[in-house]
């Protein structure tokens, strides 16, 4: 579960909110879209689920997990349990696809054996199984976002969210990418995917978060 209370974010002092009032709940297996215009705060706020940023008024509850009264050594392991992705993928550029998606695994510590099985499925799940060995620049914008989901979801996060993940895709790359996401939530993964694609979100209609210059102006 994902609980905002009274939430703001601001980038600094003296800077304005960015988030304001920001108070909802999304309930563990839901799907919802994060809208609004250019500046309203989507990426702010998903910054706020996956641990990159810190609210600075209000509580964050993330899996059940109260930030404010959290223990910054407890942290890491929380982040572990959210997934993400980006819109430029952010793949590590000298590193072939396996070992990019091999990531997570080997910094929580995990055996070789367990290391290949796994991505090899995840792999496979993403139908990238024979680019395996391939470098991300040899990849379309498409694949390069599939190697980003297999990366996010390897270590089975209970949350994903995704910001503005088919930004710099075609539809049929899109509709793809898409696909994979909402299979995640078929599979009971809680998924926030911030968006701008309104094709998308008319092709599958789902729960929303909507934002206004900062505040949630609907939710449903
Ligand atoms: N690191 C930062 N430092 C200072 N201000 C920031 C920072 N990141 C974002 N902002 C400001 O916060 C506000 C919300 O930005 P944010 O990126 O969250 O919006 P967004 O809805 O994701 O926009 P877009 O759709 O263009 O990606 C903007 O006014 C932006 O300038």
């Amino acid at each position: 579960m994902v609980r905002f209370a009274e939430v703001g974010l601001r980038y600094g002092e003296s800077a304005p909110e960015v988030l304001r009032d920001l108070s909802f709940v999304l309930e563990p297996g839901s799907f919802h879209w994060l809208l609004g215009a250019s500046g309203a705060g989507k990426t702010s706020l998903l910054r706020l689920m996956h641990l990159a940023a810190r609210a600075t008024r209000g509580e964050v509850e993330v899996l059940g997990v109260a930030l404010s009264r959290t223990r910054r050594a407890a942290l890491p392991a929380l982040r572990r349990r959210v997934g993400v992705v980006y819109q430029d993928f952010r793949l590590l550029p000298h590193l072939p696809v396996f070992d990019n998606v091999a990531l997570p695994l080997r910094v929580a510590g995990r055996a070789p054996h367990q290391i290949r099985a796994d991505v090899t499925e995840i792999l496979r799940w993403v139908g990238l199984a024979p680019k395996a060995d391939a470098m991300p620049a040899a990849l379309s914008g498409g694949e390069q976002q599939r190697v980003a989901i297999a990366r996010a979801v390897v270590m089975r996060p209970a949350l994903l969210v995704a910001d503005e993940p088919t930004g710099n895709l075609d539809i049929p790359q899109a509709r793809r990418v898409l696909s994979l996401l909402r299979e995640m939530h078929r599979l009971g993964t809680t998924v926030v995917v911030a968006t701008h694609a309104e094709t998308l979100v008319a092709e599958y209609p789902a729960a929303s978060l909507r934002l206004d210059a900062g505040r949630l102006v609907s939710h449903g």
